[in-house]
């Protein structure tokens, strides 16, 4: 028989990895409490699909996040899939911010191995907790070799996201993840069927590199909304923000005062990057806002959290207002 595919596991903590007083505790709990080796050895069915070994990485709840964060999940997943005798990896990831990393690891690692980014929406400690099936199933597509070259994914309640489109669209539901464009597969009792592929550029053809990538600039967001104050804009640029992602209303709109708070700081070399708050949609470029004449950028599809990601690691390359657009549409 031939040897099973190695998948490392990566746990960064999570609900996947919290744990509440009892098992009626669903939405109450305290995440990020579960070691790597705790998790794997409570689901022995893993030997079945891998041969599986843990590494803890940090022990965080998603929201806390930082840029340092990715930068140093991101040299490990680079460094781990360069290894011969590593086949997937799977990430262990509270949800919160899952898709701003899947985004940011489907930029910048140069691979066609599978990584996976998987959490859970109840802790294990809860009745019918989703994380061991979310885990089983992550694994079993990380070993799969029709999971290569299709950038990073997100495998969450039986589906098989793009790290791209994938975002977090209900916080109480264990099916809390959608992508606009749809999912490219599912995946039942450790089969993938895939149903479609990332068209967008990403791991192998992407030109960033998480190996030559030292320092992430600082990028903010503005939220867009009635009666908006300017404030959080000024302020962000005193504090010496690179580029500012504003989410909009509806078409990526911008109200009267905020447009010129935003053509001050273009002015002094600020990127101002519109994007929309709407769940779904893109930005069209010059609709709603002479993007051309004021010198801005349009998120395209992406929301403004992933509009972020996307900008820090552009401007690692660029300080090109015309090629920020160019990765823009590309990526
Ligand atoms: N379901 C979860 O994982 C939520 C948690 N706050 C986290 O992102 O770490």
């Amino acid at each position: 028989q031939a040897a099973k595919p190695h998948v490392v596991v990566l746990a960064t903590g999570g609900t996947i990895a919290g744990a509440g007083a009892s098992a009626a505790n669903s939405a109450t709990y305290a995440a990020a409490k579960v070691p790597v080796d705790k998790l794997l050895a409570g689901l022995p069915e893993l030997s079945n699909v891998a041969k599986v070994s843990g590494e803890q990485v940090f022990q965080i709840a998603s929201e806390s996040f930082t840029n340092d964060h990715l930068l140093k999940l991101g040299q490990r997943v680079s460094a781990l899939a360069k290894q011969a005798d590593v086949d997937g990896i799977v990430i262990t990831h509270g949800t919160d911010t899952m898709e701003e990393t899947a985004y940011f690891l489907n930029l910048t690692v140069r691979t066609a191995k599978p990584i996976v980014l998987v959490g859970s929406m109840r802790p294990g400690t809860a009745l019918s907790a989703d994380g061991a099936l979310n885990l089983y199933s992550a694994v079993s597509v990380a070993a799969s070799k029709d999971a290569g070259g299709k950038g990073v994914l997100v495998s969450m309640n039986d589906e098989i996201h793009t790290g791209r489109d994938v975002h977090k669209h209900v916080n109480i539901k264990t099916e809390a993840f959608k992508s606009q464009w749809g999912p490219l597969g599912m995946v039942v009792e450790g089969k993938n069927y895939w149903f479609r592929a990332p068209v967008k550029r990403h791991t192998l053809q992407s030109e960033f590199n998480i190996d030559d990538i030292k320092a992430l600039p600082a990028v903010d967001i503005v939220y867009g909304y009635g009666n908006m104050n300017t404030t959080g804009i000024e302020a962000y640029h005193r504090a010496g923000v690179k580029a500012l992602v504003h989410a909009g209303t509806g078409n990526g709109s911008v109200a009267a005062q905020a447009v010129e708070s935003l053509k001050a700081l273009r002015a002094k070399g600020v990127h101002v990057i519109r994007s929309s708050r709407v769940p779904d949609g893109f930005v069209i470029r010059n609709a709603e806002q002479p993007d051309d004449q004021y010198d801005w950028v349009v998120a395209h599809d992406l929301r403004p959290q992933k509009a972020r990601i996307l900008a820090m690691v552009a401007l690692t390359k660029t300080n090109d207002s015309k090629e920020l657009q160019r990765i823009f549409w590309e990526y």
